[in-house]
């Protein structure tokens, strides 16, 4: 029989239903959005083309480059980490430690791509198998994730997850049932959360890039704008790797949402801006190109300043940095910061990540709304996040909390939301 938790969570994501679409929902956007980048039209909405035969999908060579990569990106992991840093307390009042070594594995990823183009890797041939290895990162994440359900039916109580373990089956399998799944030292969902997916879309960016020289001289502006902003939002998470305290590794267990989001869904839907120029060229001239630059900075700046400040605080209060910021005590002993980015709207971080994401779709023009996808998605996305952290917060902090929001009434924007 496999374990269950005490009092139940509240159902999350439209319960065992909405589990059940968004496990054929999300795949099926992912694949549509490729499809669409690479057809005449490029409609976001709307049937594409036509569909892909299994002929089209499956390819041998593609799975053995995706295991490859898998490995590859595992065997980097498990090198000597410059640091180790301690999760938060667990329920049995452990933590679990974790290498610090993501900027590593991207500096030595690029150097071994680098050795391998020197030594005459088509890296511009890989645009070409972008369903075929969808396909199988997709597969990959199902299997993966009916192992992490089966390994969740063997651990103890205290390893689940508040979520996800209803005792329904399809909702367990997306929302995941054990918090922290590891062999030995290898933790599946931080090495998940920010290793394949995340440097392979810079990777999947780079091969589009090297294609549309290929195809045409040079790549575009608009390609370096998009390469550029979004190597340095995958620089910055490797850098800071500061992802100890997210949600998705403090609170919600490891199952086809996370395993997918982050094999699959990142690297294959989040470089849909470059597929979309790679397949409709579109001229940017320098002044709009500047006005681009400055947005995407300005959200930076507000992301980096926020999760900094927050990070920082949570750490050690006492920082120089933040020791002067406003705060409002709670009865678990921890505080809240009410001033500084923290008092300017209850998620700063969300809103700079939100301005980004407008600046990594502005060089695609305004002629299609396809490469506008991930800001719509996105906002979604933090919109429903936001809202399940502050359940969270509610709960944790109760009357705290609602004096936080009384103290800063806005969530996300300021005056707007
Ligand atoms: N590109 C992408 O696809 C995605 C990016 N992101 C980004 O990831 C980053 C992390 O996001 P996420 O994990 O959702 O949430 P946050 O980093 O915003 O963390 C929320 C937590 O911060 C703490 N907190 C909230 N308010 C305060 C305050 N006033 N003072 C001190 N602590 C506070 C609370 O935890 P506690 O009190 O327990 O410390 C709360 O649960 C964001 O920048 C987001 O934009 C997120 C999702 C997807
Ligand atoms: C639709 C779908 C499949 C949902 C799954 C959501 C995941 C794709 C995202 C949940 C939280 C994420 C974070 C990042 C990437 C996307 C996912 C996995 C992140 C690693 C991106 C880089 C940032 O700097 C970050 C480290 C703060 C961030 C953490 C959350």
């Amino acid at each position: 029989m496999a374990p269950t938790q005490g009092p139940r969570a509240p159902l999350e994501f439209g319960g065992p239903l909405g589990a059940a679409a968004l496990l054929l929902l999300l795949p099926a956007t992912m694949f549509h959005l490729l499809l669409a980048a690479r057809s005449g039209p490029a409609r976001l909405l709307g049937p594409p083309a036509s569909l892909p035969g299994l002929e089209v999908l499956w390819s041998p060579r593609a799975l053995l480059l995706w295991l490859a990569w898998l490995g590859l990106q595992a065997a980097l992991y498990l090198l000597p980490a410059r640091k180790v840093a301690e999760g938060q307390e667990l329920k049995d009042k452990s933590r679990l430690r974790y290498p610090i070594n993501g900027f590593q594995a991207l500096v030595l990823t690029a150097l071994l791509v680098g050795l391998g183009m020197s030594a005459g890797l088509p890296l511009g041939a890989l645009p070409e198998m972008l369903l075929p290895l969808a396909f199988v990162a997709t597969l990959t994440a199902f299997i993966f994730s009916l192992f992490l359900y089966m390994k969740a039916q063997v651990a103890p109580v205290s390893a689940l997850a508040p979520g996800g373990n209803s005792g329904n089956p399809i909702y367990d399998f997306f929302l995941g049932r054990e918090l922290n799944p590891r062999i030995c030292f290898f933790d599946f969902k931080y090495f998940c959360e920010l290793r394949p997916g995340l440097i392979g879309w810079v990777l999947i960016n780079l091969a589009l890039l090297m294609k549309e020289a290929e195809l045409r001289g040079s790549p575009s502006l608009a390609m370096w704008l998009v390469n550029g902003f979004q190597l340095l939002y995958v620089g910055d998470a490797l850098w800071h790797e500061a992802v100890l305290t997210t949600m998705d590794i403090t609170h919600d267990g490891f199952g086809f949402m996370l395993a997918f989001g982050d094999m699959a869904w990142v690297p294959f839907t989040y470089s849909l801006q470059a597929q979309f120029l790679l397949h409709h060229p579109q001229p940017l001239g320098l002044p709009m190109a500047s006005v681009i630059c400055l947005i995407n900075a300005t959200g930076y700046y507000i992301f980096r300043g926020a999760n900094s400040q927050k990070n920082t605080f949570r750490k050690n209060p006492s920082d120089p940095r933040v020791a002067g910021l406003e705060t409002i005590s709670t009865a678990t002993g921890r505080k809240l910061l009410v001033s500084g980015w923290w008092g300017m709207v209850r998620h700063p971080n969300y809103l700079g990540d939100l301005i980004m994401a407008l600046a990594w779709s502005l060089p695609c023009g305004v002629s299609h709304l396809l490469p506008y996808f991930y800001l719509l998605y996105f906002t979604a996305l933090l919109v429903h996040r936001e809202a399940r952290d502050e359940r969270q917060c509610l709960q944790k902090y109760g009357l705290a909390w609602q004096e936080y929001c009384r103290r800063v009434p806005y969530r996300i924007m300021p005056y707007i939301y």
